[in-house]
């Protein structure tokens, strides 16, 4: 007899999924300048637009000093208030465009930014849907939530907003340099010394702030999944009066997560503080300077005043310039897992096929074999869940898979329904092998009903016409749905809910009872109208006044179908036609 210690299993070693777990803060995987900038091109009209709009804001903006110096050095020495009042109007002209602009410029840049945030969410759920379940036993699902909304929500301020503040930035910088340098050569060349300051401790605080902006997100993501996993275990919690433990977790983990916060700010305020000081310095020397020059009469008042301007436009796009390059380090640390997962290829053949989904499956007859199977989960591949099984159930047969816990019963459901491939042996569906059939196909073939049924957020209607959505019946008219629900006795006390078939079930469907649940399932199944029907421990929740009524909804669901019953009850177990015993991942033979 084989023990669980010793079941050491030949199993390959499984390619781990490569996001990084919970212990892991630090990656690889670093997503290059360009990837993020992608994410752009479905937006890319609205983009242009606000950047011709932020343009003409940056050609107003430029020229208000060099109008101010014209007003000073000329407009009113001479006594023309005709001229004065025509200015007057112009300018107020100017500054209504300049508004115009600058609203449609944050429309634009806004809505390109919900575009993207949105277009991205699709693309990262979708990615995520198409892993195999067993990238799902290696992640905790809090941290793949918090790369949905939390991360994907820092890329989107960086990308649209911050770009376009740090493109303006750059606009004014370069076309103010360049007014500088036509206004005072000499004066200019002070800034040339001063600027590049600020560029630099912006690099410096940029790398810094990545790895710490990573470990911000991965500790927001932390506590995210502790909150998750008290409110879904929120009943355990109270039974067990764990209120306060489940706080002090998730108190140290916030704390955690704001001690990484704070080092982040303080990083973020020195830069602050220094590039500050680089500006007004910059003001400063140009005053000194540039009072000299006019003291040696090389340059007039207006012309100071219109240099003094330029600087300091220069001086503040040059930060920034750099405050969005410290912003840009930070967004790609807390995205580096949401471009991680985009980059990481759906599990093919695990994941159904998008275009498998609607191809009808070649009917088979349901007779199924597990050839010299063997299989260990791949998060644990030290431990044979199935050794080199072999079992043989012919169409139409009602077997029931007996033994004790840990035996393998569900990991035969698992690889019948394609959630994990064998490591070695071939599982075969009418002699195909199964490792060849689209898995989409393969599965149109099955129906199960679980222990714990799993409701959605919806109708009940919802969650019954759920069993059919996508399969090879493309739809269901709500009579047969009906109709499958009378068959699996679930009728009657759906009508008795506030809303009948249109009442709204909670998250994961907590109104109803589990021999409610388990009702809703069956009628799922019924829905589906498989050829291979797995009932693990589908009668578990069901008291003695309604096990008779589900059993003859069962029967009539299990006629003429392969039936696989995975249960502990003798009851259940006395509906079969044969009896399997499994010990230890092997079908222990007849005596
Ligand atoms: N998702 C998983 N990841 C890792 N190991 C698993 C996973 N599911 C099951 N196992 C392990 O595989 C082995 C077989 O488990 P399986 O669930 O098939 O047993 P079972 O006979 O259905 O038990 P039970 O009657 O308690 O449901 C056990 O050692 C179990 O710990």
């Amino acid at each position: 007899m084989l023990s669980y210690r010793n079941r050491r299993s030949d199993c390959p070693e499984y390619e781990r999924a490569p996001m990084t777990s919970k212990n892991q803060t630090t990656s690889a995987f670093s997503p290059s300048f360009r990837q993020p900038l992608t994410l752009l091109i479905p937006c890319w009209r609205r983009l242009l637009l606000g950047l011709l709009m932020m343009l003409i804001t940056v050609v107003i903006q430029l020229s208000i000093p060099r109008a101010i110096a014209y007003f000073i050095d000329h407009a009113v020495r001479v006594d023309d208030r005709d001229w004065l009042s025509w200015a007057g109007w112009l300018m107020v002209a100017v500054l209504v465009v300049h508004a115009g602009a600058t609203a449609m410029r944050l429309y634009l840049f806004e809505s390109a930014g919900a575009t993207m945030v949105t277009a991205l969410r699709q693309r990262l759920y979708q990615r995520l849907l198409g892993q195999s379940i067993s990238f799902y036993d290696q992640h905790r699902i809090g941290d793949l939530s918090n790369r949905l909304s939390a991360d994907v929500e820092q890329l989107k301020d960086t990308l649209t907003m911050g770009f376009a503040i740090a493109l303006r930035a750059a606009l004014t910088c370069v076309g103010g340099a360049v007014l500088l340098l036509l206004l005072s050569p000499a004066l200019s060349l002070l800034m040339l010394v001063i600027v590049p300051l600020s560029f630099y401790a912006a690099r410096f605080t940029g790398k810094k702030l990545r790895g710490k902006s990573r470990d911000v997100q991965q500790q927001l993501a932390d506590c995210n999944q502790l909150a998750q996993e008290s409110f879904a275990n929120i009943r355990l919690i109270h039974a067990f009066n764990q209120q306060r433990s489940a706080q002090q977790r998730y108190r140290q983990a916030t704390d955690d997560a704001k001690q990484s916060a704070i080092a982040s700010s303080r990083l973020l305020a020195s830069y602050q503080g220094v590039t500050t000081f680089i500006q007004y310095l910059v003001l400063l020397v140009t005053l000194w300077f540039g009072g000299q020059l006019v003291l040696a009469q090389q340059l007039s008042i207006g012309e100071l005043t219109s240099f003094i301007l330029y600087a300091a436009m220069v001086a503040m796009s040059a930060t920034g310039v750099s405050w969005f390059w410290g912003e840009w380090m930070k967004a790609m640390g807390a995205t580096e897992r949401v471009f991680q997962l985009l980059a990481q290829a759906p599990a093919q053949p695990l994941a159904a096929p998008a275009d498998d989904q609607h191809t009808p499956a070649t009917p088979i007859s349901g007779d199924i074999r597990f050839h010299n199977v063997s299989f260990c989960y791949p998060s644990r591949p030290e431990v044979a869940a199935l050794t080199q099984l072999n079992l043989h159930i012919k169409a139409g047969e009602r077997v029931a898979l007996v033994g004790a816990s840990g035996a393998g019963k569900s990991t035969i459901a698992s690889l019948l329904l394609g959630f994990y491939q064998p490591a070695s042996g071939q599982i075969y569906f009418d002699d195909i092998d199964a490792a060849t059939m689209p898995l989409a196909q393969r599965r149109q073939q099955l129906a199960i009903v679980e222990q714990e049924p799993s409701l959605f957020s919806g109708t009940v209607m919802d969650n019954l016409r759920f069993a059919v959505a996508a399969s090879d019946r493309m739809s269901v008219s709500d009579e047969e749905i009906i109709a499958a629900a009378k068959r699996a006795n679930a009728h009657e006390f759906i009508q008795r809910l506030p809303a009948g078939y249109d009442t709204h079930l909670g998250d994961r469907g907590l109104q109803l009872s589990g021999g409610q649940k388990q009702r809703i399932a069956i009628a799922r199944a019924i829905l589906r109208d498989a050829r291979i029907l797995i009932l693990d421990e589908a009668t578990s929740a069901l008291d003695e006044s309604n096990e008779n009524q589900i059993q003859q909804a069962l029967n009539e669901l299990m006629a003429g179908r392969t039936t696989i019953i995975i249960s502990h009850r003798a009851a259940t177990i006395a509906q079969a036609e044969r009896v399997v015993h499994l010990r230890a991942g092997q079908v222990v033979p007849a005596t």
